[in-house]
């Protein structure tokens, strides 16, 4: 997600966020994607104390890949393992560029043998994912012998990168702060429970429920205000000279919005160090919006994949809460559950292990 790279570019970022939605961003059929993948993810959480960095990131990965190439993969897959791995660590320490250009090469790899298996099966009349689309839209642009042409090879791998590291480590962050904080403080996760026992039952949650859902919906947006999972912006560029306060900015000036001095406000939120769900709960316990509330930044370069962001979050927290309860490892007390972020360009919680106890 650099600035010279290809999402500062208004075309690629167009086509990035069209596909995105017809491939079913915040529809029903990206609620199927995710529901599919709630069930592969519930397999592999343990009873005995586990990481769940790895299934995680897998299970938001592969909502990517099944838009991007029109399938998941399997968590036991090594090509797919290496992949998010390579993510995660180029998140961890974006803006190094030995770091990048690895990754480029591993995802080069990744994508030229997946892009392979694509072309060699391609059929115009149907997009799989939004390599087929990128690809014959490619092909109509080199037919039409289109100036300028930006659907190139380059700027393909430069869309899945861009989609694989600022889809996936997000969301995954998102839902560790979230198990995390459910383990640390048992009477949320108790009243999230009871909430969801009342108004699902056993019945598999979907986005609809959400307005049902008020406590829910409210510890999940705390979950959001307090992980603060990406602090700082992506790198934009002035358009014109602008005055912020009393500090003068040419146009052209490369600029980082700090994200994180909104969520922390001492104005705006009534206890901004605490996790308290009641920022976003009225005293009818009704859910509220806050304007504070902007972990997707705002503008025209704000965050192109919110609402398929807050649709995974919803489904997968709500699906994992409903069949387990986290719990700290033997021997840990929630007390000892570490809040300390890690450090990278986004911000997931340290190593930790936690226990999933079946509900059922
Ligand atoms: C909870 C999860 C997520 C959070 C908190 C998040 C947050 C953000 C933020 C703060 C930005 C920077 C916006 C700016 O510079 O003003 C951003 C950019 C971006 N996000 Fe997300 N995001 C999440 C999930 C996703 C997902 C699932 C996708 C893909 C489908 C995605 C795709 C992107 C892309 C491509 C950009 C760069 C946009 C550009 O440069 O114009 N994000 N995101």
């Amino acid at each position: 997600i650099h600035e010279e790279h290809y999402m500062s570019k208004k075309q690629m970022r167009r086509f990035a966020l069209s596909t995105l939605k017809d491939f079913g961003m915040g529809k029903r059929v990206a609620e199927e994607k995710i529901l599919e993948e709630c069930g592969h993810l519930i397999q592999v959480f343990e009873r005995k104390p586990f990481n769940t960095s790895h299934p995680v990131n897998y299970a938001t990965s592969n909502i990517i890949s099944s838009i991007v190439f029109g399938s998941r993969f399997d968590y036991d897959d090594l090509r797919f393992r290496n992949l998010v791995s390579r993510v995660n660590e180029s998140i961890s320490l974006f803006g190094t560029t030995g770091i990048q250009v690895s990754l480029m090469f591993h995802l080069s790899n990744f994508v030229n043998n997946t892009l392979g298996k694509l072309k060699e099966t391609l059929n115009p009349q149907i997009c799989r994912g939004l390599v087929d689309c990128f690809l014959i839209r490619k092909q109509k642009d080199e037919d039409s012998c289109v100036k300028d042409i930006q659907f190139t090879e380059e700027n393909l791998i430069f869309t899945v990168m861009n989609l694989f590291s600022a889809g996936t480590d997000t969301t995954a962050a998102t839902l560790r702060w979230g198990l995390l904080l459910m383990a640390k403080y048992p009477q949320i996760q108790d009243q999230v429970q009871e909430e969801l026992t009342r108004v699902a039952g056993s019945h598999e949650v979907h986005v609809e429920d959400r307005k049902n859902l008020p406590y829910t919906d409210a510890v999940i947006h705390e979950i959001q205000r307090l992980g603060n999972i990406v602090p700082m912006a992506v790198p934009h560029k002035t358009s014109q000279d602008v005055t912020i306060q009393k500090y003068f900015i040419k146009a052209g000036t490369t600029v980082i919005p700090l994200l994180t001095s909104v969520p922390y406000d001492e104005s705006e939120w009534e206890s901004p160090h605490t996790f308290n769900p009641s920022h976003f709960l009225d005293k009818e316990g009704r859910f509220i919006k806050r304007d504070a509330f902007l972990p997707f930044s705002a503008g025209r370069r704000a965050c192109i994949g919110e609402s398929l962001a807050r649709m995974e979050v919803f489904l997968f927290f709500t699906s994992l809460l409903q069949r387990f309860r986290f719990i700290p490892p033997p021997g840990v007390s929630e007390n000892d559950l570490d809040l300390t972020p890690a450090v990278g360009f986004t911000i997931p919680p340290s190593p930790h292990e936690l226990c999933a106890i079946s509900r059922q």
